[in-house]
């Protein structure tokens, strides 16, 4: 039996992320006797860690540096485990001496958008399928969307390179050939960490740091995004999503870990990876668990939340999108909130709903979600799906654009991919081309627009915003039920409900109440029911 006893925070080498060094780890201690910490587990980026008492000293300063110091000024892991980071203080406060050294890579620190950031050197590798269809993202463009995550996630993109194959290299995803290429760029540019552009098998990985040797550290595009979502993650819900999704991704990569460790150590720990690879196996299914019912229990709450919410009548439109289409920008701008929106990749991760008045007294409420990309890791979808069910469930899309993009056609289609994963396919949607402000023919755009049943916007500058809450209005009363209902006198906070709410055409004073005649949405026009009858009767 063991106990979890502390959580905090862990800089590691190669465990944690490529460039924000600091990830959760759990403390585990035997009940017996507290002060014999077991083993420390570490869920960084590029593996999960475990660190045991009788490692050396030489063994942990080399991959494992654990600051208890940071126990006191984490937030994000308060929220994720509340009681544990709570023992973790408790058992910490008296013994203020961290377990190892600080080591001088400080220095090499960066602060980046308020953030203390290391700027490792990062080369980029992509492979070009031959045969894939010219419509898709191509690999030019794909590497440069790739040099822009990576540079959100801090790093410095010295260069880059791709092949073109038919099929990727089982063992090494690219041909010997490039392997040889690489590591030769790798010594000029002194390369910290290879990026590629797609997802990576556990094999493909560990067959590539062996190749290229040393330290450097190769990752995926779906590390790099996760460890962005991991730094961005600012709340309870999203910070739980992240760590699930990338607990799934490391589950199989364990080995990883354990090789890099005998390789590291000269074969002293050798023997003993297998058998730990398969408690570290179980421990981290055991949280993977844990952090599965803890979302299913924010999902509950959020669809109460969504039951309460949809008793009002009020119309729910999400805006959906490619990362930095705009959608957060249109947000504020029609609701004056303060959600984040700035140049990077990811800058939203929960959903923000708002109510926008519209200038004729009618609302709707907008919702903000998470952006999509192109090769969008599928562990990240799934870890989200409590935060996208408020895609699913609404009664309008908007599916933000940035038409200036010169890729927009294929962010388009990278967006529809993503919502007929989500079954959200079939949920009416109202297309917005944004930042024509920044087009190179905006009028050309406008025209185009006009043709296809799109509205053209800015939502930087408010431009074409008025016409895009008509279209919203237009689409909406497209969904709505024409009904007639006599509204008794003492009801008079129905009848300003449907004024909100719906479409009135017509209202006159009869004897009895007031006669309405209006397009109000479904689920309003069920409660009207009795006042309808009393028209028949
Ligand atoms: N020129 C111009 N820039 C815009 C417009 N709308 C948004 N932007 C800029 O585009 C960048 C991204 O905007 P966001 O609103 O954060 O984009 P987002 O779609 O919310 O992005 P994610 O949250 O990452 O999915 C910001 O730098 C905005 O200032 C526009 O109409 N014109
Ligand atoms: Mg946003």
């Amino acid at each position: 039996m063991v106990a979890i006893f502390g959580v905090g925070k862990v800089r590691s080498r190669f465990l944690a992320g490529l460039t924000d060094f600091r990830h959760p780890f759990l403390l585990v201690v035997h009940p017996d006797s507290p002060e014999d910490w077991m083993f420390v587990v570490a869920a960084g980026r590029d593996g999960v860690g475990v660190l045991y008492p009788d490692d050396t000293v030489e063994e942990r300063n080399a991959d494992f540096e654990v600051h208890d110091d940071e126990l006191a000024s984490t937030r994000l892991e308060d929220e994720v485990f509340p009681e544990e980071t709570q023992k973790a203080r408790n058992q910490n406060s008296s013994e203020k001496k961290p377990i190892v050294e600080e080591k001088d890579y400080d220095s090499r620190f960066k602060l980046s958008n308020g953030r203390e950031v290391l700027e490792e050197k990062a080369y980029l590798v992509g492979v070009a399928r031959k045969g894939d269809s010219d419509d898709s993202y191509g690999i030019e463009e794909s590497l440069s969307e790739l040099a822009q995550l990576a540079d959100t996630a801090g790093l410095l993109v010295v260069d880059s390179t791709y092949q073109k194959l038919a099929t990727p290299h089982p063992r090494t995803y690219i041909g010997s050939g490039k392997v040889a290429e690489i590591k030769s760029a790798i010594h000029a540019y002194d390369v910290e960490t290879v990026i590629f552009d797609d997802e990576l098998s556990p094999g493909q990985l560990r067959n590539l740091e062996k190749a290229f040797g040393g330290d450097v550290r190769v990752c995926d595009r779906t590390a790099l995004i996760l460890d962005i979502f991991y730094q961005r993650a600012a709340t309870r819900e999203a910070a739980l999503q992240v760590s699930l999704a990338q607990m799934e991704y490391q589950l199989p990569r364990l080995t990883r870990m354990w090789t890099h460790l005998e390789r590291q150590s000269g074969g002293q720990v050798k023997g003993m990876g297998e058998k730990q690879i398969e408690v570290d196996k179980r421990i981290l299914r055991t949280q993977i668990g844990t952090l599965k019912k803890e979302i299913e229990s924010v999902r509950k709450h959020r669809k109460q939340y969504r039951n309460r919410r949809t008793s009002v009548p009020v119309p729910v439109v999400s805006l959906v999108g490619y990362t930095n289409a705009g959608k957060s920008t249109l947000l504020n701008r029609l609701t004056g909130a303060d959600v984040l929106a700035e140049d990077k990749l990811f800058a939203t991760l929960d959903p923000t709903t708002r109510r926008v008045q519209m200038k004729n007294g009618k609302e709707f409420l907008l919702s903000d979600t998470v952006g999509f990309i192109q090769k969008l890791p599928t562990t990240l979808v799934a870890a989200f799906r409590a935060t996208l069910e408020e895609i699913s469930e609404s009664s309008l899309l908007v599916h933000v654009v940035d038409i200036s993009h010169p890729l927009a056609e294929q962010q388009i289609e990278a967006v529809d991919k993503v919502l007929s994963e989500l079954d959200a396919s079939s949920i009416p949607m109202l297309v917005v081309w944004n930042k024509v402000d920044k087009a190179s023919d905006p009028e050309k755009i406008k025209m185009e627009a006009k043709k296809n049943d799109v509205v053209c916007i800015s939502a930087l500058t408010g431009e074409g915003l008025e016409e895009f809450c008509n279209a919203v209005q237009d689409k909406l009363k497209d969904m709505m039920v024409w009904v007639e209902a006599l509204i008794p006198f003492d009801k008079g906070e129905l009848l300003s409900t449907i004024h909100r709410v719906g479409m009135v055409e017509r209202t006159e004073y009869a004897e009895n109440g007031t006669l309405v005649r209006a397009h109000v949405p479904l689920r309003f026009a069920r409660l009207l029911t009795p006042m309808r009858q009393m028209l028949v009767s």
